[in-house]
């Protein structure tokens, strides 16, 4: 099972720029989790500091009870083992081919035999569906099919934590579409605790259990994923709107005159008004199923009283037997 990762009071800047401060937050054991945000608001900063690749200077990310930020460098590259890690651009050497670049951790960082290294990368060209590319290079398949060879490579370590920074970056709908099912499939196979960050609004609405917003250096709300897709918090709603009205602007935050400006058109019905909240996706027929789903359940009936009344509602409806929720 994933281990819980628990974020406390961290800030972080780069000299004179805050990035963003006193985010705290837990990432539930093998639970998806998805941090949304504008650009540039810190988002791939947070993965790098969970991992403890950038240091933070307040605040502590505790896992197993090592803290990623303060502990010594021997117990955080220790820890460090526990991730599997996923980049924007499948991150894979261009001279490698699909297997080697596959199979490069396990080379780096264990003792195994080849023909050990060899059935576990295979697994793992399977569980991505790229069975038959495996000595291909990279500059010969598609982008999609880079993204999945990026994600086997996550897996080789067995990571029992996976943070995948905008697995869609580049992909059309209907492979963005298949990669959500996949990750999905995926926390259902293996049950690692999963924060993906994303702009993807179709992955933000129908993979994760719970999900964030990063916004003017400053974590805006985590939880539930009911409780961002129910918000009317006009940051929130502009961004799952997609729209221009709104705090959000083109550089992050709007100036004050502007927001006025907008005020006097009253765009504010623009931002407001129920939403629908899609179902979440279920894993694949034949997968089994999904230990993090069946924990969410009980962890957020258990904090139903302290939601707003439109993310409660929604949670109930999920959970009713006629929205398939009784497998859950
Ligand atoms: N090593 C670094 N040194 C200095 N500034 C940095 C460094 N890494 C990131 N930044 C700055 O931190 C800010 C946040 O960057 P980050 O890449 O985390 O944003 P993001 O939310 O992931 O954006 P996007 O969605 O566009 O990928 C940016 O202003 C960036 O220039």
């Amino acid at each position: 099972m994933g281990i819980e990762v628990v974020v406390e009071g961290l800030t972080k800047s780069f000299g004179k720029q805050n990035i963003w401060q006193n985010v705290s937050l837990t990432l539930p054991a093998g639970e998806v989790s998805v941090m949304l945000g504008p650009s540039g608001t810190g988002k791939t900063v947070f993965l790098k500091s969970i991992i403890g690749l950038l240091k933070p200077e307040q605040g502590r990310v505790l896992i197993n009870g090592v803290d990623m930020v303060n502990s010594p460098e021997r117990e955080i590259m220790e820890t460090r083992k526990l991730f599997g890690l996923m980049f924007q651009d499948g991150a894979l050497f261009g001279s490698m081919s699909l297997f080697d670049n596959i199979a490069f951790p396990l080379r780096e960082h264990t003792r195994k035999k080849e023909s050990e290294i060899r059935r576990i990368v295979m697994e793992r060209i399977d569980i991505v569906g790229l069975l038959g590319a495996e000595g291909k290079l990279p500059g010969e398949i598609s982008g999609g099919m880079r993204k999945r060879a990026g994600l086997a490579r996550a897996l080789v370590l067995d990571p029992q934590i996976i943070l995948c920074d905008e697995p869609d970056s580049g992909l059309d709908p209907v492979r963005t579409a298949y990669l959500s099912q996949l990750l999905i499939d995926l926390n259902a196979q293996i049950d690692a605790t999963m924060l993906i960050v994303t702009h993807n609004l179709d992955i933000a609405a129908t993979v994760p259990d719970n999900m964030g917003m990063l916004f003017c250096r400053n974590l805006v709300t985590f939880g539930p994923r009911e409780v961002l897709l129910t918000s009317d918090t006009p940051v929130v709603s502009q961004f799952l709107a997609g729209r221009r009205e709104g705090p959000i602007g083109m550089s992050e935050e709007k100036d004050a005159a502007t927001l006025a400006a907008e005020q006097q058109f009253d765009t504010a019905p623009l931002l407001t008004g129920p939403r629908t909240v899609v179902p979440q996706l279920e894993p694949s027929p034949g997968m089994p199923v999904r230990q993090g789903a069946l924990r969410r359940r009980e962890r957020v009936m258990s904090m139903m009283g302290q939601l707003p009344e439109a993310a409660r509602t929604a949670i109930l409806n999920s959970y009713a037997p006629a929205a398939g929720g009784a497998r859950a």
